[in-house]
């Protein structure tokens, strides 16, 4: 059974975890550098997705694209109709503080947006939702293990990239909380919130709206391989 967006008729092709980061070219490079017996699962509109194994264990890695309208299609019909159990995005953010650096690791406890995704979906009228805690618990552990240090806290999920007012990031960090922005994690949540399903959220800090330091396109597809490396070396 297809859906509209994953072409994939036989679901035992998915592994039960997927990695999703935003950019399709990033799910290619984590299948070419880092998985073994690579098969392609998905191409429709070209966002790419894959399974194959690491280290014996069987992970998919899939692109879902930018914004919560897109990671909302994508991890709702892996969930809902490949019988996938956990999604963890490993995503670029722009850091809200300078006590974060470019490359620092972060994972998220929770995602507050100004989103609706959640209201109209039915799913909870809050404003801030969680990343699945057992999910997180092992992330951390990997992460620990492995010897990387990774920052756990708030973050902002947006649905604009290119703010007119670029101060509003200030009252976004001392309201909220937030200590970075991405565009797709509330969405994540609520579809796991809203199909019993787990998620969770690690993100490469790629630039800085405070210091105005920025990596290149090429660094955000290819180079933010420690949270790939957290992320493909828990078990779940
Ligand atoms: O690097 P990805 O995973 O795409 O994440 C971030 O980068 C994109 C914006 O440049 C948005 O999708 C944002 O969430
Ligand atoms: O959504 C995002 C991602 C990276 N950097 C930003 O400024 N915003």
């Amino acid at each position: 059974m297809a859906t509209p967006h994953i072409e994939l008729q036989d679901k035992s092709l998915i592994a039960k975890t997927v990695l999703m980061p935003g950019d399709p070219l990033r799910a290619k490079f984590i299948a070419e550098t880092y998985l073994k017996d690579v098969v392609q699962i998905n191409g429709v509109r070209n966002m790419l997705g894959y399974t194959g194994t690491y280290k014996g264990r069987r992970i998919s890695v899939m692109g879902s694209g930018m914004g919560m309208p897109s990671i909302g299609i994508y991890s709702y019909e892996l969930f809902k109709f490949y019988d996938v159990e956990n999604i963890i995005r490993i995503g670029s953010a722009g850091a809200y503080t300078d006590k974060l650096n470019l490359y620092d690791v972060v994972i998220a406890k929770n995602c507050w947006s100004e989103s609706s995704y959640a209201k109209t979906m039915g799913v909870s009228g809050r404003k801030k939702l969680s990343a699945t805690k057992k999910l997180n618990t092992k992330l951390k552990n990997t992460a620990k293990r492995l010897g990387i240090p990774m920052t756990e806290g708030t973050i902002h999920s947006s649905d604009v990239f290119y703010r007119i007012n670029g101060d509003e990031y200030k009252d976004i960090y001392e309201k909220h909380g937030a200590l970075c922005v991405e565009m797709e994690s509330f969405a994540l949540f609520a579809n796991a919130l809203a199909t019993g399903k787990n998620a969770a959220c690690i993100l490469t800090i790629s630039d800085s709206l405070v210091t105005h330091e920025a990596t290149s396109a090429e660094e955000r597809q290819n180079a933010f391989t420690k949270m790939m490396e957290i992320a493909l070396n828990t078990k779940l």
